[in-house]
């Protein structure tokens, strides 16, 4: 087999705001062409920052960054002409059909005559917008202006593309529909794909490598199979009646973590998370302990490690409430 170099190489970027914000902290990243990859993490941990890096639409304070094997900062013109950038808010003009703004686009980049009819219709075609090619896109829904959107990013035939959360926004139906685009994408001449999201359950089902990203930094990164299955025996989440401060947290990870067959335990507000060899099993005896405590349960879940799990192991933190948190405007 021959080693062919990374698509995205990314090395201690570091990236501080005005205000002494700290949006990068040390982000490495490997990316290996033909491959799709993601950078998962909830709003905040640095993804928007890392890929505006790599798009050269931002310089790290420090660190480097190679695409496609030109350097973002030496080469920011060759970066350009070998990626595609599918942003959070859609690039096309509302005013103008799908066929205009696809047109448009192929223009900027050089195509003309025949070959740029063919990669228009190619393209229509290939994300179900022939119908609707000749409708204004502020007509169009938001399934098929995220579609849209891919395939502007996509006209001038990119070796890496960047999707930067690329379902947030849509309804569950179009969510489905764009993964199996991109699913159906991968791979396709050799096109590396780099997604950001915030989604655990996008970046397990579309991403052949996670990197999970908190405060600015990779804190884990692997095949969400190989990621889940470090993780030993069943997840247990237990929500609790009330939220247990500094002093009982300390004495519930004491109990907890004891009982024969219990490890890692997180406690976090109301919240406690075990992961047990046998998660059934161990139930009566983690409510037991509960009780002995003083603690009363409300509810109590078993299921197999996810990616939430992973992030939990990593960071300390439950994933969905870090959103919580964030979105509140909380303290990460
Ligand atoms: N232009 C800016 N000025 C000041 N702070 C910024 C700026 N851009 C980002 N930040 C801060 O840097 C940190 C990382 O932000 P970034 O947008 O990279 O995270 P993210 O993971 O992409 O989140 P999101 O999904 O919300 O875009 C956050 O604390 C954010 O508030």
């Amino acid at each position: 087999m021959t080693t062919r170099a990374p698509a995205v190489e990314a090395r201690q970027l570091i990236k501080t705001y005005p205000g002494d914000v700290t949006a990068l902290n040390g982000m490495d990243l490997t990316v290996e062409p033909g491959t799709v990859f993601g950078l998962l993490g909830p709003n905040g941990a640095g993804k928007s920052s890392t890929v505006k890096i790599l798009t050269t639409l931002a310089r790290p304070d420090s660190g480097s960054a190679t695409v496609a094997g030109h350097d973002v900062l030496r080469h920011p013109d060759r970066v350009r002409r070998a990626i595609g950038v599918v942003a959070q808010n859609s690039g096309a003009d509302p005013v103008a059909t799908g066929r205009e703004n696809l047109r448009l686009q192929g223009r900027l980049h050089g195509l003309t005559g025949a070959d740029l009819d063919r990669r228009v219709a190619g393209l229509l075609d290939r994300f179900t917008l022939a119908d609707a090619a000749n409708r204004q896109v502020k007509g169009y829904s938001g399934g098929m202006r995220r579609r849209l959107d891919v395939a502007l990013g996509l006209v001038h035939r990119p070796q890496v593309l960047f999707l930067d959360e690329p379902t947030t926004g849509l309804d569950p139906e179009a969510r489905g529909a764009m993964w199996d685009e991109i699913g159906r994408l991968a791979g396709e001449e050799g096109l590396t794909i780099l997604l950001t999201t915030h989604y655990l359950e996008e970046a397990d089902r579309l991403a052949e490598r996670v990197a999970i990203v908190d405060r600015g930094r990779v804190v884990v990164e692997g095949t969400p199979d190989a990621l889940k299955g470090e993780l030993r025996g069943d997840a247990v989440h237990l929500e609790l009646r009330a939220t247990v401060g500094e002093a009982g947290r300390t004495l519930l990870k004491g109990a907890l973590g004891g009982l024969p067959g219990v490890h890692e335990v997180v406690v976090d507000g109301h919240r406690a998370s075990v992961r047990a060899d046998d998660g059934a099993a161990a139930m009566p005896t983690l409510l037991g302990a509960l009780e002995r405590a003083g603690v009363g349960v409300a509810a109590a879940t078993v299921a197999r490690p996810s990616l939430d799990d992973v992030y939990l192991r990593y960071t300390g933190r439950r994933y969905t409430q870090t959103d919580e948190l964030v979105l509140a405007g909380g303290e990460r």
